[in-house]
């Protein structure tokens, strides 16, 4: 049976908070309510990728392209949405996957156990990885002591090696130079002719063209269109020229005004657009919110705690809260239970813990055993 995808994306959005502080930030963990500003990232993006095929992904800076790749690797969770990717992905990014304070070396094998791959296959492919990267003896150096070029070919020369199912390439073919540049599209054609699936990241529209078979043009998080490169990169090319047209002023109204609509999204409301939409195209179907209810959170991994965590730890800070001003107290639990302001009231009788009135009663006993000798 041929499978109709390798990657599908449905309704997929990305919240970020934007903290100030870092106690906001654990408020917001313990689902404490924050003034916090929102940011989404993404807006609802759904598309998929076909096995086999090379996917570009264009859209000015900030628009969602390494939002919607590092989802789809499994490096950052979705606030909502279904992501389902039908095999192993290897993310080749500029800033992505590499330890800095470990040397080459020893990211390339990080790298590849956590692909899953043997100490035995890796000892294999290390020198065609280091060839490959061409790094000479910075191999053994530190990767924060690397170039952003020498970072991204060791980057893209793991990810290569290591032969994974699903490619996803983040802008790691700009900051290489040309004779690295062509190995790279070498390496991406053969990828390509081995029917490999290819997610390639880029703001050059001339690599897209080279590349990929269709193009997603991802704007200001949402989906803009997809379809042909061709077709989607002469419409990027038609936005892109009337953009830099604009005066400073509009160019500035323009983005504010997009971001604008970034931080007032209600999710909400777009989920039950969604469900609106669903019922118009299929009114035969039953249980539609139900359905969509669970496409948005079924396959999501909150980076909160849940509300049932939430009062269950809230209960153990205040049964320990509770339990350490009744022993400081000195009453008993049920005389506190009879009197709850007797817990504030130390009991004039002290009550020590076990040992230390062990230890006083051996100090009576002396004293009793002295006043007898007298
Ligand atoms: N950790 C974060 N916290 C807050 N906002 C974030 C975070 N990461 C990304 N963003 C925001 O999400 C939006 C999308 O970022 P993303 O990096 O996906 O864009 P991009 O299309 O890949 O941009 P570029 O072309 O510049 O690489 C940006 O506005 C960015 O500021």
């Amino acid at each position: 049976m041929t499978e109709d995808y390798k990657i599908r994306v449905q309704n997929v959005t990305k919240e970020y908070d934007l903290f100030k502080t870092q106690a906001d930030k654990l408020k917001s963990f313990f689902s404490i309510k924050t003034n916090v500003p929102h940011f989404w990232s993404l807006m609802g993006i759904s598309f998929d990728v076909k096995p086999g095929e090379t996917l570009g992904l264009i859209g000015v800076n900030g628009s969602g392209k390494s939002t919607i790749s590092n989802i789809i690797s499994g490096i950052i969770p979705q606030t909502s949405g279904f992501v389902d990717v039908r095999g192993d992905t290897s993310i080749v990014a500029i800033s992505a996957g590499l330890r800095k304070n470990l040397t080459g070396r020893e990211n390339i094998r990080l790298k590849s156990l956590m692909q899953g791959l043997t100490n035995n296959q890796i000892d294999n492919m290390m020198d065609d990885i280091i060839s490959f990267a061409d790094i000479g003896d910075f191999v053994d150096q530190p990767v924060k002591s690397y170039s952003s070029g020498m970072r991204s070919r060791l980057g893209f020369s793991i990810a290569v090696h290591i032969k994974p199912d699903i490619l996803i390439i983040d802008e790691a073919l700009s900051v290489g130079d040309d004779t690295f540049y062509q190995k790279c599209v070498d390496k991406i054609a053969g990828f390509k002719a081995e029917g490999k699936t290819i997610i390639f990241v880029s703001h050059s529209l001339r690599q897209i063209e080279l590349l990929c078979d269709r193009v997603a043009w991802i704007n200001y998080g949402e989906l803009k269109t997809i379809g042909k490169t061709k077709d989607v990169t002469k419409k990027y090319r038609e936005f892109t020229k009337w953009f830099k047209g604009l005066s400073k002023q509009q160019k500035v109204d323009f983005e504010t005004d997009k971001k604008q609509i970034q931080k007032d999204f209600d999710i909400n409301k777009y989920q039950n657009q969604v469900i609106e939409t669903e019922q118009k195209e299929h009114p035969d179907e039953k249980r539609v919110a139900a359905k969509i209810k669970k496409r948005f959170y079924s396959s999501v991994i909150s980076e909160k705690m849940p509300k049932l965590t939430v009062a269950f730890t809230w209960l153990v800070v205040f049964a320990t809260m509770f339990f350490c001003l009744v022993n400081i107290s000195g009453h008993s639990i049920s005389h506190i239970v009879k009197n709850p302001s007797s817990i504030v009231k130390p009991s004039k009788t002290l009550k020590l813990p076990g040992k230390l009135e062990q230890a006083s009663g051996i100090k009576k006993h002396h004293k009793t055993q002295k006043m007898s000798v007298k």
